[in-house]
């Protein structure tokens, strides 16, 4: 399966080349219609009144399509228009719509929507220019507010086929039909809580090549970043992770991280902690071993036998904070930073290993950049990349759609539910990331893995039921997951 993202202006080029190849988009438009008309078959069976909303462009083209198609095989269909179909082959499918016997109504903003079982969403793809405002963005409102399910066309209408953001008004979507070629923009950010169910098709055609740049994160991943493990192996092959942190009070952080990176398939793991949290750390997982390191002459030791670091949870930003951080990136080591070593990396910024992944939420991403939350979420592939070329190592951006960018590749996790919206979810993907680090792989496919684990981990806890899940029921289930 092609799992490749690609960018409204890569999709462009692809429409291009298939023009010069003989296949024009009329053709193309002729299949997204039948495309939309059998989802609107085999997901609505029952829907016998289907409302398409078309725009003036190609989007629109693709519901005048489908809406000609429905109505011939029975289905009460009502367009409604929001502008004059303008582009050539949106204009042609118009016409033979209404050629068709089809009506078509303008929308008048403060009029009630048709009665109908079903929306079809054909208002704006990838041409969206800027944000919805208007008669435009009152249609949206009326249709969100409605409680009829909605199929949006390539894209929710309103939502940037790049970023995934969101400048205006956007239909928010029951399932959205991705045509032709995978957008980067269904996935991450405001994308996230508009498209409902992604659905895809390539409309027949062999997408652009395979590439390396953007792909979605997919189950089987797992089954090849993390082959099966030899029969002779001994501990020391797995690895020993240090996580650090644990200021005073804040013992539960570096607990979760080092028991996730148990779970996740570490050799050894060490706490390094305030000693005030030894006994507790150490009674509530007797498979880890906790030093109490209150100055850095006891750290010395530890760091000396650790394979893979990970400062940051619970870490504090205090003196003690930075002192523990500063000797951890003197060691020198395969290393996860996340927490409040993000925050202390942020005061002083610095180029940092390749072999280093930063594990920024939005607003550490906005303090390692001197940015602000609104700016990084309004393209998060680009906070991603400028995260990866600023501190020159791997970057996993968290968040809904959380992404994995090294500088030259970006992945996507399409995994994941808002249970994991607690605390404590980011120590345990600190610590399994770390065990996956420590266990061989290189930072970025340590990253993608580690991001994806905790991901289906967490679906796997959460099942239907996102609220109240905690850390602790994600990392039970992350011995299954890193098993493929
Ligand atoms: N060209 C092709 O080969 C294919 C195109 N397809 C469809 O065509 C779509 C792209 O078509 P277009 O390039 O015509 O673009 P769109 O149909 O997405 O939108 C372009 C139109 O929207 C207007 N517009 C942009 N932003 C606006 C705003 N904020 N408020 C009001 N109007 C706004 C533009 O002025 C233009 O008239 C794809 O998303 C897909 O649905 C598919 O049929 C597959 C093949
Ligand atoms: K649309």
């Amino acid at each position: 399966m092609n799992l490749s993202l690609y960018t409204a202006a890569e999709v462009r080029a692809l429409e291009r080349r298939l023009a010069d190849e003989g296949l024009p988009p009329s053709v193309l438009m002729q299949r997204a219609g039948a495309a939309i008309a059998a989802q609107v078959h085999s997901q609505w069976p029952q829907a016998r009144r289907v409302l398409v909303l078309a725009g003036g462009g190609n989007n629109g083209g693709d519901g005048y399509v489908s809406a000609r198609l429905l109505r011939e095989r029975g289905i009460e269909v009502t367009v409604i228009a929001t502008a004059e179909a303008k582009a050539p082959e949106a204009a042609e499918a118009a016409a033979a719509w209404r050629a068709a016997g089809g009506q078509v109504r303008r929308w008048r903003s403060q009029a009630p929507l048709p009665e109908a079982d079903l929306v079809v969403d054909a208002l704006l793809g990838i041409g969206l220019a800027r944000a919805l405002d208007g008669d435009l963005a009152a249609l949206v409102g009326v249709v969100n507010r409605s409680a009829v399910p909605v199929l949006s066309v390539d894209l929710p209408s309103g939502l940037d086929a790049d970023s995934g953001h969101a400048p205006g008004a956007v239909i928010a979507a029951t399932r959205t039909l991705c045509l032709l070629a995978r957008k980067r923009g269904l996935h991450t950010g405001r994308a996230r809580d508009v498209t409902g169910v992604v659905a895809f098709d390539g409309l027949g055609v062999e997408g652009p090549q395979d590439g390396d740049a953007a792909r979605l994160l997919d189950p089987a991943d797992l089954s090849r970043l993390l082959p099966p493990r030899r029969p002779g192996t001994h501990k020391g092959e797995q690895g020993h992770v240090l996580v650090l942190g644990g200021d005073s009070g804040m013992s539960g952080a570096v607990r979760l991280a080092g028991q996730a990176a148990l779970r996740a398939g570490a050799g050894w793991v060490s706490i390094g902690s305030r000693s005030a949290h030894v006994s507790t750390i150490a009674s509530g997982q007797p498979e880890l071993m906790v030093h109490g390191i209150d100055a850095t002459d006891a750290l010395e030791p530890v760091l000396r036998r650790a394979d893979v670091l990970a400062p940051g949870p619970g870490l504090g930003q205090g003196a003690w904070s930075r002192a523990l951080f500063e000797a951890a990136l003197a060691a020198d080591r395969p290393m996860v930073i996340d927490a409040d070593a993000l925050n202390l990396l942020a005061q002083a910024p610095r180029k940092l290993s390749h072999t280093c992944i930063l594990t920024p939420h939005p607003g550490e991403a906005a303090r390692l950049l001197e940015s602000s939350v609104r700016d990084i979420e309004s393209d998060r592939y680009a906070t991603a990349r400028a995260l990866a070329d600023r501190y020159a190592c791997t970057v996993v951006l968290k968040g809904a759609g959380t992404l994995v960018d090294d500088g030259r590749r970006v992945r996507v996790c399409p995994f994941g539910n808002p249970g994991m919206a607690s605390a404590g979810m980011g120590d345990a993907l600190t610590g399994t990331i770390a065990a996956l680090l420590a266990q061989g792989l290189a930072a970025f496919d340590a990253a993608c893995a580690g991001v994806l684990a905790h991901a289906l981990a967490g679906d796997r806890a959460a099942a239907a039921s996102p609220r109240g899940l905690l850390a602790s029921d994600l990392i039970a289930q992350l011995r299954e997951v890193v098993n493929p």
